[in-house]
This record gives C-alpha cells, structure tokens and sequence, in this order.
C-alpha cells in the first residue's frame, strides 16, 4: 500500500502516526532475501500457513536443531511494503486490504439484514504471521468449563489443566497486574500488556462494580466479572506470531519460510501425506516431508486443502469430482461469536474521537513513549447465562473510542449506504462504543467448495441465528448492557444509547420490547470472526470427527490440522490465544511423537 493510499484509506489520525511511525528511524524491514532461499527436495515437516498456529508449530519444530523446517505462507510480509501492522490502534485499516483475504460468506437466512447483500464481511490475515498480524489484539484465554468439555466429549488430554501448561508457556505477562498467578506465565515469546486506563474507563470500572460485578483476571480459569483490555502488545508494538515468534527465529539453518507460496494440495500415496503442492511466482512445485505435513491454514483453507486433496464429505466430493480418499466431515461445525457495536454518546469530552486523538501531544506521545490512545482501552467484563454454564456467555467490551467515518469498523461493518449515513447523523464527538459479543452460539454452520479451483473462494455459511436461542441470548445482553445506564457513573457522564433502528430497520418495533430488540439482533449483529471448527477434534468414534485428539487426519498417515479449526466449540473468548495454545500444544505432540514417548 503506498503513502497515497493510505492516506486516503485512513482517517486523519491514522495518517498522521502512519507518517510519523514511518519516518521514525525504528523502523524495521526482513533481511534482504530471508524469504527466497533455494528450495530443498524434502523437509522433515512442511507447515502449511504462518499464521497464529502455524508460526507457533514452525518456530518450536526447528528448536531442533536437527530438524528441517519449511513454513509455506500464501501473503506477503507484515513488514512490506509498510509496516502499519506494528501500531497497535491501525488494525482496522488492514481489513479490505491487500493484507486480508477479504471473504464474505453467501447471503444469511436469519441475520444481516442491515447490511449489503445480507452477508458477512470475513475478514482472514493474508500475511505474515496470518490473522494475528491484522486482529484487534485482544487477549482472553476462555474458561475452565470450554476445554473441560472438548475433553468431556472425547478431546483427550485437551481439558483445562492441559492446556494451561501452554497457554502459560506462549506468553509474558509481567506487563499487567498478574504476574504472580500461577495461571500465567512469565517467560514466553507473546508479552501480554493490560492497557493503563483513561478517566473513561474508570466510569465504566464503577459502573460495572455498581451492578456488581467485581475485578478479575479476564485470562483466569473463572473469568465472570471485569478486568481492564489485556493485549498482545510489546513497547507499544503488535506482539504478533510473526514479531513475536517467527522473525526471531528466522535466522536458523533449519527453517525456512516462503512467503507468496500458495498450496494447492497434499500430495498423499497410499494414504500417507508425503508432501505438498504450491503455486509460488506463477510456478507450480512439489515439495516432499520426510516426517509429516501440518496444515495451518485456518477455518477455511485448511478445511479446502483437504477437500481438494480429496479428504472431505464423499457426497460433496463427488459433486465436485475430487475423487475421495477419506470420507471425513470436513467443513462441517462451523461456529464463530457474534458481534453487536453501539455507540452511547456522552456529556463529557472524555473519549477519544478522531479530532482529539490527533492533537499533536498525543501523537508524539505515542510516537515516543509507544503509550496512549494508540492501544485500545477500555474494559471487559463478562456475564454468565445461569441456564448455560459452558462458560461466560455474553462479553461487553466498553471502549473509549468514537464511532466515526473512517475508524476502525469500515468496512467490517458493513451496513447499507442508508444505514451508516443515519446513524452518523445520530452520533456525537463525545461518545463511545460498547461491543458485546455472544459467546456461546448454538447456531452451526459450514462451508463447501465453490469449485474444484484452489483460487476459488468456498461458500461460508454460518447460518447466525439459526438456532433460536442464540437471539434470546442477544436479548440477555442487551438488558445487561442497559442496566450499566441506571448507574450513577454512567449516569454522570450522560451516557445515552443512540438508536440504530431505521425505518425498514424495525423502528416499527415498541423501542425496547423484547421484540425490538430481537429484530435489532436479527439486522445488526455480524461476525466477530473468531472462527474454528471445520475439521473439529475428538475420539475417532465420533462421527463429527476430522482429527483425532493427537490432530491427526483419520485415516491419513503424517498429516495434522492444527488451527482454529481443529476447536470442538469455541471457547468464551476471542480467539487468538486458543488458537497460538493449540499450536504450542501442536509441536509439543509432534516432538514427542517422533521420539516414540508415547503409543502411536
Ligand atoms: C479482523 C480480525 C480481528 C480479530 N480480533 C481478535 C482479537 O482481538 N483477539 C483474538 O483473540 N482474536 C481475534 N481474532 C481472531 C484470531 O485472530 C483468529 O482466530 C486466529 O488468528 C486464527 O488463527 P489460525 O492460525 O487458525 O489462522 P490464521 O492466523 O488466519 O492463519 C492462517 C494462515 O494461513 C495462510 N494460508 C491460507 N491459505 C493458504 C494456502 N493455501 N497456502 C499457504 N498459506 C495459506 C494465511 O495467509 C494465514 O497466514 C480476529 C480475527 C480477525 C480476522
């Protein structure tokens, strides 16, 4: 993206940090050539996709020193041609960009009727480092009860006390209030910072202990109540899978990482996966694994890869003429979290809004001190549904930022012309917004091939809101977001709800009946894209199943999914750090499994 563009794509404050950042002399670019060494004939593993999970998976195989590594990514890097990436505030700015796959799913039957197309904006990281190198940057772990359960139902070894040896060794958490909980951990590659908190903040902190809720560590096996935003951040830099774990280990002699490397296909003989093939400067290539072939290409590429490799639901397959290897429900169980934002408007001028945050003292304190606005604030607090106790079902994410053209959600949130040019009309300077997240969804969806074309987009269909829970949830949400208004810290700094119902948009709802409410959900809420599923994990005696609990392929010799994917439900939490847990836990398996310890 050049200068220009960005300029134009950005709002005023993003120009301007973009600028400065730019001509800071910090800034840092790859070593010429990291990328394009001469390609070997055999690898001992090939990770398909340097995302979240594939980078994990690929820097702690090639800690051994004896063992070859080659990471295929499909993007470019986070650093070129700019590294907008790095700051923190700019993520929103990265989707729809040429760093973002930039997917949409086919129409929806029971949501979006709000936005363009009826449809869901999917946006996916087509980069170094893949989704985490463009994500928001939160970082929730999920409850005890989310992983007791994928255990429960057949995940062996995948229960809480687990997992958390991993989510303990992928990150560092010296910079927030918890340090010394034997939960968290101290040494690992993802520094984890607690944002430090504005005046507006501490209003929404007395207002969620007027409601009674109390502090917690939202990364704690029992995260019901508040905690301030904890972000994978580093010296006020994205402390991404790329910045964080790759880029570090990118000078071993034993890995190799192309980017601009698009596999197509495994390449399997006698149903063992000996390889892969890709599609890199126009040219098509093999590549053989003398051990195993890891596909870490997320949600949706993992789940296409297998199917063009043969690997998928056999009706589906020979629709498509792929003739099949395994009969495996791949694409099957898709669930994501569904996101509502609101904005209330204020009294006070306590908020940031694009005028403000570009007041020059603020800029260079971002610029010198990588402090301030430029990391998102604000709090999260989180409610459990009494009559669902598979974990916090609803997430309020209180900011401290304006909805305004230009900023982060656009085109994320893309609601129809009419829509975004009333509700800007309704929305003050002094304002911020709420996002509430769903975070049990009952509703399942899939995807399917398109075509037997490995550039072809597959259909998404989430089918959001298809069970009718899921919008009684909303419901639920919504009454718990509005009784932070009857408190006296909201009240003082007059927070006001804006309305978003238009008319063909059920403003012919009694405003705040259930009903009304319901017919909002159905309209406005979307993805929060967190995700998994498509080739679920579990006992290979369930039919459900893509990989069994060691994330293999059944009935497929050397070839794991490890991603987002490979998730039986999806935890009460945003995605990332299950999704970098799993890989950590990935190459721990596979370590262990190549030096025979365990029975395989
Ligand atoms: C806009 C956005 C905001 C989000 N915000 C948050 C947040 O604040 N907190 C949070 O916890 N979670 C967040 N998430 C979710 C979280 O980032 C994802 O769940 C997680 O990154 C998924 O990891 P993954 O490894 O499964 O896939 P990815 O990280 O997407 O990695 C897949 C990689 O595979 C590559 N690839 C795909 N196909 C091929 C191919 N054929 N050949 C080679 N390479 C290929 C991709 O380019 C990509 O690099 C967000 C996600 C998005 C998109």
């Amino acid at each position: 993206m050049f200068f220009a563009e960005v300029i134009v794509r950005k709002s005023a404050i993003a120009s301007l940090v973009y600028f400065l950042a730019m001509v800071l002399p910090e800034r840092k670019s790859d070593p010429p050539g990291v990328y394009e060494k001469p390609f070997k004939e055999m690898y001992d593993y090939i990770v398909v996709g340097a995302g979240s999970a594939g980078s994990v998976v690929a820097t702690r195989l090639s800690e051994d020193y004896d063992t070859s590594v080659l990471l295929l990514e499909a993007g470019m890097s986070d650093l070129e041609p700019d590294d907008v990436t790095q700051i923190p505030s700019l993520w929103g700015s990265l989707i729809g960009s040429e760093k973002d796959w930039g997917y949409h799913s086919v129409q929806q039957k029971y949501s979006h009727f709000a936005y363009e197309n009826e449809r869901a904006y999917i946006a996916q990281g087509k980069v170094l480092g893949g989704s985490s190198s463009i994500n928001a940057q939160n970082i929730v772990r999920g409850s005890r009860n989310n992983y007791d359960q994928w255990e429960h139902e057949g995940a062996v070894s995948w229960g809480y006390d687990d997992v958390l040896p991993f989510f303990r060794k992928l990150e560092n958490a010296t910079d927030t209030s918890y340090g010394d909980s034997i939960l968290r951990g101290l040494h690992g590659p993802i520094n984890i910072k607690e944002t430090t908190g504005s005046i507006l903040q501490s209003f929404h902190q007395t207002a969620a202990k007027e409601i009674g809720f109390s502090t917690v560590d939202c990364n704690s096996d029992d995260p019901i109540g508040f905690c301030k935003n904890q972000m994978n951040v580093k010296d006020g830099k994205r402390c991404s899978t790329s910045t964080c774990y790759i880029r570090p280990a990118l000078e071993r002699h034993n890995l190799q990482v192309s980017l601009r490397s698009r596999v197509t296909k495994v390449l399997i003989r006698s149903n063992k996966a000996v390889g892969v093939e890709f599609i890199k400067d126009g040219k098509r290539r093999r590549i053989f694994a003398k051990h195993e072939v890891i596909l870490s290409a997320g949600f949706i590429s993992s789940a296409q890869i297998l199917m063009l490799s043969g690997i998928g639901p056999r009706k589906h397959l020979q629709q498509m003429k792929i003739p099949l290897k395994v009969d495996l429900p791949v694409g099957q169980n898709l669930y994501d979290h569904l996101l509502f934002a609101v904005q209330y408007n204020i009294t006070a001028p306590l908020n940031i809004n694009n005028k403000k945050a570009s007041e020059p003292d603020r800029i260079l304190e971002y610029i010198f001190n990588r402090e301030g606005k430029n990391e998102v604030e604000g709090i999260i607090l989180q409610n459990v549904n009494p009559l669902y106790t598979r974990g916090p079902q609803i997430e309020l994410q209180i900011t401290n930022k304006a909805y305004e053209e230009g900023l982060v959600l656009d085109p994320y949130l893309a609601f129809k012309k009419e829509i975004v040019k009333e509700h800007l009309k309704r929305v003050d300077q002094n304002s911020f917004i709420v996002k509430m997240f769903l975070l049990q969804p009952r509703s399942k969806g899939h995807l399917r091939l398109s075509s037997k074309s490995p550039f072809s987009s597959p259909f998404i269909d989430p089918r959001y809101l298809s069970h009718p829970e899921d919008i009684e949830d909303f419901v639920r949400g919504i009454r718990l977001m509005r009784s932070l208004e009857q408190t006296k810290a909201w009240k003082s700094i007059g927070a006001t709800l804006v309305r978003q119902d238009v008319p063909g948009h059920c403003s012919e709802k009694k405003f705040d009946s259930d009903n009304y409410w319901r017919c909002i959900g159905r309209h406005f809420l979307t993805t929060a894209t967190h995700f998994i599923g498509t080739c679920r994990m579990g006992s290979v005696n369930d039919p459900s199943v893509v990989v069994d609990s060691r994330l293999r392929v059944i009935g497929i010799k050397n070839l794991r999914v490890a991603d987002a994917s490979v998730m039986r439900y999806i935890p009460s939490c945003h995605t990332n750090a299950p999704v970098m847990m799993i890989g950590e836990k990935a190459a721990h398996m596979i370590r262990l499994d190549r030096t025979h310890r365990y029975n395989i």
